[in-house]
């Protein structure tokens, strides 16, 4: 049995499924974006959406852009992991090349939304890390909506009008973090991950190292 110390610990463990939640504006896409421009373990699932496209936003990057029936034809040959409706357009996680990335050791990114997350939570419970990301207030979240100039002043109503409806799902979730500025929260949704990814249950490698410990 091995009794070295694994180098590569991509290999020797399996791979998690981190959520980043948050009522719209809240800045779930720039820390996202953040983590993956510096962790090149981890990997965005790119979800399927029925929204129209934002300027700027990239086809097969951003999202999947599809329309009602391409969305319908999804859910019926069960091609998502999971799916909801949001702000009155449908979004699901498709599930192509999630399950052979966490075999794999890879971790995956999910920027999505409470119901998404119990959907997830009730498949893959082990695998699963929850983390919300709260604004500093809601003053601040309209600001950041209207800044962020890329929805129509009705859109961003009804994101405002939904907003402590979803605040309300707080408590479904394993980290809560407040994203008053983006460096802060950045670090704390990092600390998280590097944290998660050392659990023991994860480390499936460390299996054999630790038998060959004991055995002397
Ligand atoms: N800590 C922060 N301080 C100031 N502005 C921020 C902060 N975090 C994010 N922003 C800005 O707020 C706006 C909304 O952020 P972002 O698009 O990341 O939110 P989101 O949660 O992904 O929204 P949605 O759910 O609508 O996709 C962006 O213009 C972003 O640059
Ligand atoms: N349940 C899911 N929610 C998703 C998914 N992809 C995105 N979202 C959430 O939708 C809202 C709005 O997103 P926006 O890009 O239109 O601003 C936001 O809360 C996302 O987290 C998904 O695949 N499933």
């Amino acid at each position: 049995m091995p009794n070295t110390i694994p180098h590569d610990d991509t290999l020797h463990r399996r791979g998690l499924m981190l959520i980043l939640s948050s009522p719209s504006g809240a800045g779930k896409t720039t820390i996202a974006r953040k983590l993956l421009a510096e962790d090149s373990e981890i990997a965005m699932s790119v979800s399927a959406t029925t929204r129209p496209m934002r300027e700027g936003e990239v086809d097969g990057k951003d999202y999947f852009f599809v329309d009602e029936a391409e969305f319908e034809r999804m859910v019926d040959a069960s091609e998502f992991y999971e799916w909801a409706t949001v702000f009155g357009n449908r979004y699901g996680t498709p599930k192509a090349h999630i399950r052979d990335r966490l075999k794999a050791g890879g971790d995956v990114l999910f920027d999505i939304d409470w119901q998404g997350t119990q959907q997830l939570f009730q498949k893959a419970q082990a695998d699963v890390v929850r983390v919300f990301i709260l604004p500093p207030s809601l003053a601040e979240l309209n600001r950041r909506l209207t800044g962020r100039g890329t929805d129509a002043p009705d859109v961003i109503d009804a994101r405002m009008a939904r907003a402590q409806a979803e605040i309300s799902h707080w408590d479904g979730y394993d980290y809560v973090v407040i994203n008053d500025d983006v460096e802060g929260c950045f670090e704390k949704v990092r600390e998280i991950l590097a944290a998660e990814r050392m659990k023991r249950t994860r480390q499936t490698g460390l299996i054999d190292f630790v038998r060959g410990l004991m055995a002397g």
